[in-house]
């Protein structure tokens, strides 16, 4: 049948070289999977539909069996109402075509006419009962896999957000995976009606004369050719464009959108982009211009053997007629069945070939969701109420592909009543002893002990109940301003822990937060109605009241005043004071807010390089205080000047 179509090269050959300013775009990550269906012809692609089929029933009936089996079993039905209908046809006109008075052959001919009325209403009411099943089956699946996904992505470690592979499995699973499962039994759905009314007509033409199957065939097979051929020049085109058009939907969503448009006036960029965005424009209409050509002599040489064809039955018809090999009737109904055979056959070839594109889709879901699985950590049993001390030992934290430890064999005790903090410079790895610390990575080496058990035999759910992370790279929620706070501790009713008001006021949040149009309920997105935004530091005052509000016995806070001014800083220091239920790790770069820290840790290349107070580490010399000396002189400096003027 249809031979392979081979693809061109992602970047179009019409795109002239050096036309285009803009780098390369490297390939978008679904497609080495639409390549692969361009390079493989449909008979390979016919091969595998037992397994394809297999797989889709198996998961519309994991996920409906009541409306699985009715859309299987009523397409099945409705072809047996086709052929039957056939049939019944075939009676019709045999009474018709009969000698005798007119009124007498209308009469004889009643019953058989009844019969293929009653066939055809029975076939319309089994086909909308079919695709009313189909039509609630296709939602729930999506919903099933989609489920399955989120519940997976959000229960795997952290440490697999940092695998590049990981990453990119899961936005393949995402972008066109979850999508396509629906479309993947949508697509069977298709195909067993597509061959079942084949069969139908198929059967009903054997009965009336075996000689009109071969006839049918050869009539309907020119048009399943261009069919095929059509739709993979049409998917092998796109493929060919798609860089191309990726740079067009870029440049467009630079020219209209709120977060370029103050650069591109400030640089007067405009003209630029508009000669880019034409340029592309040119080229992709060019290109299109070139498929719709194309498809048009495929579909006048495809019509044209169709007709050849379809000229080639009616002779043969005839012969068959001239020789009295075939009845008048039977020749009749073999046109009528024709008619029925091609639109089966069209809607069958058309599911295969995007069940095995849907297919390859929902195999990377699949696969992310086997691999994601293996990453779920198990944790352990014992369960945890507090702490006292929790002992980090020798511990170490290696990323993926990198070549040193982040974290190297650090070893110190983080103590209930206690604030604690991490200093260093950037890169030292504050943030990832941090991390190891409140359990959102496990130790590539070394232990960690909350009273003395190894964190690894703990309950997570309920270690990490214990712990507050009041993170550097907080993310804007679009949810309101209460929201944003209550998310700290969504399931906390009533019981102990500071109201999300008393949390804001002591992160210095309370007014700025009393100001917004809606106070509390103030949506803080702009993509919603009355959505609002807020500037960094304020958004940094509502993570701090976020961390607040948790009320967790080990509060981790990263950087937590960087984009806060001078008096929202000092007044959520005043709360990340000891107090004798809670330990605080800080990390912050200014120094000045550790100065009364009970010990101070000292960070440099993932290593410990020193411990103690503000007063030892002074007097010890060292990064600490070279560091805390820069900083001074920097603001000695500043109140210097002046009086230097005077
Ligand atoms: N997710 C990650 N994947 C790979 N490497 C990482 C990742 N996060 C951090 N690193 C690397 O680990 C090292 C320590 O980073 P970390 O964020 O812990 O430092 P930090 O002391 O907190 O820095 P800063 O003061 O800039 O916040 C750095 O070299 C950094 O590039």
């Amino acid at each position: 049948m249809a031979g392979v179509i081979h693809p061109r090269p992602p970047s179009d050959p019409e795109e002239p070289a050096g036309e285009t300013t803009l780098p390369e775009l490297v390939d978008p990550h679904w497609m080495h999977r639409a390549t692969e269906l361009a390079h493989t012809g449909f008979w390979s692609v016919a091969r595998r539909l037992p397994a394809l089929i297999r797989e889709a029933i198996s998961l519309a009936w994991a996920t409906s069996r009541r409306d699985t089996a009715a859309s299987l079993g009523l397409n099945v039905a409705a072809g047996v109402l086709t052929t039957l209908g056939l049939l019944a046809t075939t009676g019709v006109l045999h009474q018709l075509f009969a000698a005798g008075p007119t009124p007498d052959r209308i009469r004889a001919a009643l019953p058989a006419l009844t019969l293929a009325a009653a066939a055809v209403a029975g076939r319309g009411a089994l086909t909308i009962a079919a695709g009313w099943a189909q039509a609630r089956l296709v939602p729930q699946i999506n919903f099933t896999v989609e489920r399955r996904l989120f519940e997976t992505t959000s229960a795997v470690e952290l440490a697999a957000f940092d695998d590049a592979g990981f990453a990119e499995e899961m936005d393949r699973a995402r972008d066109r995976g979850l999508v396509e499962a629906g479309s993947l039994v949508n697509d069977t759905v298709n195909l067993v009606t597509g061959v079942v009314g084949v069969i139908a007509t198929a059967t009903a033409v054997t009965i009336i004369h075996p000689l009109l199957l071969p006839c049918l065939v050869v009539a309907a097979a020119p048009e399943a050719v261009t069919a095929v051929r059509m739709a993979r020049r049409q998917h092998v085109d796109w493929l060919a464009r798609i860089t191309r058009r990726r740079r067009k939907w870029m440049l467009g969503d630079l020219m209209a959108n709120r977060h370029t448009a103050a650069e591109i006036r400030a640089y007067q960029m405009r003209d630029f982009l508009l000669s880019e965005y034409h340029l592309m424009t040119r080229l992709e209409t060019r290109a299109e211009l070139r498929l719709a050509r194309a498809q048009t002599i495929t579909r006048a040489i495809g019509l044209s053997v169709t007709g050849v064809a379809t000229f080639g039955l009616y002779a043969v018809l005839g012969t068959l007629l001239v020789g009295g090999v075939v009845a008048l009737a039977a020749a009749a109904t073999a046109l009528l069945a024709l008619q029925s055979a091609r639109t089966s056959l069209r809607t069958a070839i058309f599911a295969t070939n995007s069940l095995y594109e849907d297919a390859l889709y929902y195999q990377d879901y699949r696969d992310f969701l086997d691999r994601a699985t293996r990453r779920i950590p198990a944790g352990g049993h014992l369960p945890v109420d507090g702490f006292t001390r929790i002992d980090v030992e020798r511990v170490s934290l290696r990323y993926p592909d990198t070549d040193s430890a982040a974290v190297d064999e650090v070893s110190l005790t983080v103590r209930r009543g206690e604030v604690i903090a991490l200093v260093g410079e950037n890169g030292s790895g504050k943030t990832t002893l941090a991390k190891l610390i409140a359990g959102l990575y496990r130790p590539t080496g070394g232990t960690i002990r909350w009273d003395g058990v190894d964190a690894a035999e703990l309950d997570p759910r309920q270690t990490a109940a214990q712990v507050a992370v009041m993170s550097q790279d907080w993310w804007r929620f679009p949810f309101t301003a209460r929201q944003n706070i209550r998310v700290g501790r969504h399931d906390r009713a009533g019981g102990p822990g500071p109201s999300v008001e008393t949390a804001a006021r002591d992160a210095a949040a309370h007014d700025m937060i009393s100001e917004l149009p809606f106070g509390y309920d103030t949506l803080l997105d702009r993509q919603f109605k009355d959505g609002q935004d807020l500037s960094g530091g304020q958004w940094q005052r509502l993570v701090a009241a976020r961390g607040l509000y948790r009320d967790a016995r080990l509060l981790i806070c990263d950087e937590p005043s960087a984009a806060l001014d001078a008096r929202a800083e000092h007044a959520l220091f005043q709360h990340l004071r000891r107090h004798p239920d809670r330990a605080v790790v800080l990390i912050t770069h200014r120094l000045a807010n550790v100065r009364h820290a009970d010990r101070i840790f000292v960070m440099d290349h993932g290593r410990l390089v020193q411990s103690g107070d503000h007063d030892t580490l002074m007097a010890q010399g060292g990064l600490y205080r070279e560091l805390f000396e820069l900083q001074a002189a920097g603001y000695l400096a500043g109140s210097a000047e002046p009086a230097a003027e005077s």
